[in-house]
């Protein structure tokens, strides 16, 4: 994806101001609420009309204020998904989804229905009547109407933060499964750093209608934490458990790893507190903790009166967070070798 962008609009009380170019397909926008998020989908899907600048994407102008150019919504080819699901009460399921297919030209008609149903998870459900559907089969319905408009380009506005917890993170996987498969590229807008961490690659952070900063999602999350993070959540990828005494225990790379948690299937995500994590210079002689990874140092950042250490465990990556004075009395440098305790309570599990 190449998407160039430079745009203004004012309202009574904000002005937005942005330029940027984004070329990867997983982009986020990441910024507090009434910093200009949903004010730039808008613009991009041309349900807002800009002051000034342009919209180019690939080869297409969208908008160009000086060229006097402005397509229509329909004419984008620009695909969005709202916070609610906006279906139609009155339709199935089926129909719901079918709505606007006809007006699809057949030679754009390249994703098969039945296979897309499939990647969604959604079969069973194209008979139910819509009022009969949870949060996130209605995003899911509402994800498949917009794929199979055949969009060059997807926006999603917070998909997920009209879904309440227990379900919110369900739906993530399917969202990947539909970028996996048909590699339409996805702009994700949240303010939730977890769900940015999940969804995309590459990040634009948007404070008061302007560009703060813009980068990689890891490498922001990791080194703009002294602006307001506290700590550092390691995302830790887990294939299913088998019973280890009353624990249970999983295969993370090279290293076996304890937890308290049960998970099923290969794709278990838990999230570990940076402060959870206990440096040993040396390897404890006897300590509660379960687990006990021998790790190398790989980098170290501070901020005020805390670091944080990235380590390397086996082939896999993690990051603690202690204080200066620890960092002297371990020696830690880069190069380091520290033992990494961490309880079986410490990993959550997100989905
Ligand atoms: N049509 C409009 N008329 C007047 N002000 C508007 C209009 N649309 C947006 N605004 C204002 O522009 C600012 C940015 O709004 P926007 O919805 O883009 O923020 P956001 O980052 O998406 O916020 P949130 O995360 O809460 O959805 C807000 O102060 C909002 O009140």
């Amino acid at each position: 994806m190449q998407l160039d962008v430079e745009l203004k609009k004012s309202f009574k009380n904000f002005t937005l101001d942005v330029a940027f170019h984004l070329s990867s397909p997983r982009t986020g926008i990441f910024g507090p609420s009434g910093s200009g998020k949903s004010t730039i989908m808008n613009l991009l899907s041309g349900l807002e009309l800009p002051d000034s600048g342009y919209i180019r994407l690939g080869d297409a102008v969208l908008f160009d204020a000086k060229k006097k150019i402005n397509l229509k919504p329909d004419q984008r080819n620009v695909g969005v998904v709202f916070q609610h699901a906006h279906l139609f009460p009155h339709m199935s399921v089926k129909r719901n989804i079918f709505y606007g297919y006809k007006r699809v030209k057949l030679e754009n008609r390249r994703i098969d229905p039945d296979g897309l149903f499939k990647v969604l998870g959604i079969t069973q459900l194209l008979s139910r009547d819509v009022s009969t559907l949870s949060g996130g089969e209605r995003q899911r319905i509402a994800l498949a109407r917009t794929v199979l408009s055949n969009p060059q380009l997807i926006l999603m506005d917070e998909p997920l933060s009209a879904l309440d917890e227990g379900h919110k993170f369900q739906i993530i996987p399917y969202l990947k499964n539909v970028f996996d498969n048909y590699g339409i590229p996805m702009i994700f807008i949240s303010h939730s750093v977890l769900e940015m961490r999940m969804m995309t690659d590459e990040v634009l952070m948007i404070q008061k209608g302007r560009v703060l900063q813009h980068g990689a999602t890891e490498e922001l999350v990791k080194k703009s934490w002294g602006r307001g993070l506290e700590s550092y959540v390691n995302l830790i990828h887990l294939g299913g458990a088998s019973p280890y005494k009353d624990l249970f225990l999983y295969k993370w790379g090279d290293a076996r790893l304890i937890l308290t948690e049960p998970a099923e299937g290969e794709n278990n995500l838990f999230e570990l507190d940076s402060r959870d994590i206990l440096l040993f210079k040396r390897h404890p002689e006897a300590t509660s903790a379960r687990n006990l990874l021998e790790c190398t140092v790989t980098d170290i950042y501070s901020s005020g009166n805390r670091v944080r250490v990235e380590l390397v465990c086996g082939n896999e990556h993690l990051i603690a967070q202690i204080v200066p004075e620890s960092v002297h009395e371990l020696g830690i440098e880069e190069g380091a070798l520290v033992v990494a305790a961490i309880k079986a309570s410490a990993f959550k599990k997100i989905f």
